[in-house]
């Protein structure tokens, strides 16, 4: 197995090694055309009608459709997610699209408000200009979708940063964007690295930048965001609960959890990364998830039955196998799985899990379920909320109006009851702490980059 070179885009298939391309960055003179580009096709872009920019949602929804399966497999090659989690994605890719087509007129509405007799005001939603995105790796598809479709909807242009490591999808996607009839300059793919970032950041036509990725790289362009008062939206890292309160139904948790840690081999910030349920039914909830755990089917994520498939570089596995250890070393208990073959990570139940140790403290992104004991209810919210990270809390409870009053106390950005946490387009997505600020997807991701505008108009 080989190791990334993340100075530079690489695509590298992390089950077999192979490597596919290498791709140049851009030189400053050509970052320098493309901003250009983009800021000449914002002009007109602008103007265009909402019903306009619609139709080309609406090809590009079309697209993503009929070919789910193809760019399934570009992302299954370049970052090793089981072929039926991309399909997937590329799906839900066009849902999002279809989200915006149905509910953008609404949302950009603008709106009126009376003052006194006579005078009137307006709320208008404007373009601000062109705006960056920089997007990881573990969907490749969705995150650089669930930033873009509302962006550009809203009348801006974009430029998209992809991860060094799915420079494949990063391509493929500038290739859909110019299928689906995009005017030239509006979906822009540049292959910069991370320090060509401030200078881009710093330019008068980037009018803002979302990132989702890690709360390292959140601190280093809010920072940047600062200093050049530029809009930004922080998606960011996380370590989500799911919380079983004393009556649930243990089989259905068992179920619910292995799906929230298990998806996409455990890369994703809202994946269930500590599973906090009553001390009393701690045995019992460690056979059944044992039970789950060790039936996971792990290997070529080309293959139908595969469940869990490489982690997407071996550094990431390398990082992984280390947070285990170090909390073995601390005192966990490994139950099933903690070994490691390249970039293959048996599927793993640690338990004994306590503050201090890395699997409690650190975001863990592999196939590691952690399993904590509460003794009652107190203590299940501050373990809950001790963690840097506020994306989202699961509760699980057959009494709903208990899980209500808990809502409250939770410093996430979602909680779900009786769900495990999972994005849909129809709603606000983001978090609060280390987890970043700011929200996608709805009307919220839709308004993030809009010069909201308040008209006057006095007919005294
Ligand atoms: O790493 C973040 C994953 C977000 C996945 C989703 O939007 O469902």
């Amino acid at each position: 197995m080989v190791y990334h070179d993340l100075n530079s885009f690489e695509s590298i298939n992390p089950f077999t090694g192979e490597k596919y391309a290498r791709f140049e960055l851009l030189k400053s003179s050509e970052l320098e055309e493309v901003i250009a580009k983009a800021a000449e096709a914002s002009r007109k872009w602008r103007k265009t009608s909402l019903k306009e920019r619609l139709k080309h949602i609406e090809n590009l929804a079309q697209l993503l459709e009929n070919e789910s399966e193809h760019y399934g497999q570009i992302i299954t090659l370049e970052m090793g997610k089981p072929l039926k989690e991309a399909v997937a994605e590329v799906k839900k890719c066009a849902l999002a699209c279809r989200y915006y087509i149905e509910h953008s007129t609404a949302h950009l509405k603008g709106r009126k408000v009376s003052l006194e007799p006579g005078r009137q005001a307006e709320i208008h939603y404007e373009p601000t200009g062109v705006v960056l995105g920089i997007m990881p790796w573990n969907f490749p598809f969705w995150q650089v979708i669930r930033f873009a479709i509302p962006t550009l909807v809203a009348g801006n242009t974009v430029l998209v940063k992809h991860a060094p490591n799915t420079p494949r999808s990063a391509l493929m996607l500038q290739q859909l964007f110019i299928r689906a009839g995009f005017p030239q300059g509006v979906y822009n793919n540049i292959f910069i690295h991370t320090s060509q970032v401030e200078n881009l950041i710093a330019k008068r036509e980037i009018t803002g930048v979302s990132l989702t990725g890690s709360t390292r790289a959140g601190r280093a362009v809010a920072a940047l965001a600062g200093r050049y008062l530029k809009p930004s939206v922080l998606e960011l890292g996380g370590s989500n609960t799911l919380l079983a309160l004393p009556d649930a139904n243990i089989t259905k948790v068992a179920d619910q959890a292995v799906n929230a840690r298990f998806m996409n081999a455990g890369q994703s910030c809202i994946s269930a990364k500590r599973i906090l349920v009553p001390a009393e039914k701690y045995d019992a909830y460690t056979r059944e998830l044992t039970l789950r755990i060790k039936k996971l089917k792990t290997g070529n994520p080309l293959l139908a039955d595969t469940q869990i498939g490489p982690l997407a570089r071996l550094d990431l596995a390398e990082l992984a196998e280390r947070q285990v250890e170090e909390s073995l070393r601390a005192g966990a208990r490994l139950v099933t799985g903690g070994s490691r073959s390249g970039t293959l990570f048996a599927p793993t139940l640690l338990t004994d899990v306590k503050p201090g140790m890395a699997a409690f403290d650190e975001e863990l992104f592999a196939p590691v379920a952690v399993l904590i004991s509460y003794r009652n209810e107190k203590e299940a919210v501050n373990l809950a909320n001790n963690t840097s990270y506020g994306l989202g809390t699961a509760i699980f409870t057959n009494d709903i109006e208990r899980a209500r009053k808990l809502i409250p106390k939770f410093q996430d950005g979602a909680v779900y009851i009786n769900e495990w946490i999972h994005s849909d387009p129809r709603l606000p997505f983001g978090g609060v702490k280390d987890s970043g600020y700011g929200r996608e997807l709805s009307k919220e991701g839709l308004l993030s980059f809009v010069n909201i505008k308040t008209v006057v108009v006095n007919n005294n």
